[in-house]
């Protein structure tokens, strides 16, 4: 992650905000699925596309869930990832068509593009997106730049912060 860093600013993201923006997402899709409109299942790429999966699938009633765990790794200085939990075949069919696959957000678009190659018939779908790996989404709500740094509530706590005038 050390190689991600640093970024110019930081987008903080509320409980909130992402219920806001994940349900944005979901209306988005909602009729856009090739089966008059369907979507057959979602699928939640761990694990940050979980809390956005959930609340997408549970907007458009889709009672079919599951997941794809990659994980991102550096083997001689090239990052590569790797599936590490598939989702099951009977859900992904031949190439994943009529499955929505929902990350919180595209960066590099690596993680993406792994997935794709796998299912290239399956929908993408991201809450955020940077523009390197825009590409590799069909569908998402918010796009920040590259120099941003997006925070999550779940990796954030309520803290004390001195007053502005108390600071040195
Ligand atoms: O477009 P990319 O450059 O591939 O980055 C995007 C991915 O990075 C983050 O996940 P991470 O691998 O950090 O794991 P996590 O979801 O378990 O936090 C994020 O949730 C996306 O899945
Ligand atoms: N939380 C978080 N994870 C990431 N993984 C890749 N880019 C980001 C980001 O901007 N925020
Ligand atoms: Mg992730």
């Amino acid at each position: 992650m050390t190689d991600r860093l640093p970024h110019e600013k930081g987008f903080h993201v509320s409980w909130d905000q992402i219920h806001r923006d994940a349900r944005a997402l979901a209306w988005r899709l909602d009729g856009q699925g090739p089966d008059n409109g369907a979507w057959r299942a979602v699928v939640a790429i761990t694990r940050g596309g979980m809390a956005p999966a959930m609340i997408v699938s549970r907007e458009l009633d889709i009672r079919v869930v599951d997941t794809i765990s990659v994980k991102s790794y550096d083997h001689q200085s090239q990052s590569e990832a790797r599936v590490i939990k598939a989702p099951q075949a009977e859900i992904m069919g031949d190439a994943g068509e009529g499955v929505l696959v929902v990350d919180d957000l595209v960066d590099t678009g690596k993680t993406l593009e792994l997935v794709r190659k796998l299912y290239p018939k399956a929908h993408f779908a991201t809450v955020y997106a940077k523009p390197q790996g825009r590409d590799m989404v069909d569908t998402y709500i918010t796009e920040v730049s590259q120099d941003t740094w997006i925070f999550f509530p779940w990796d954030m706590a309520l803290q004390y912060v001195e007053p502005y005038r108390g600071k040195d």
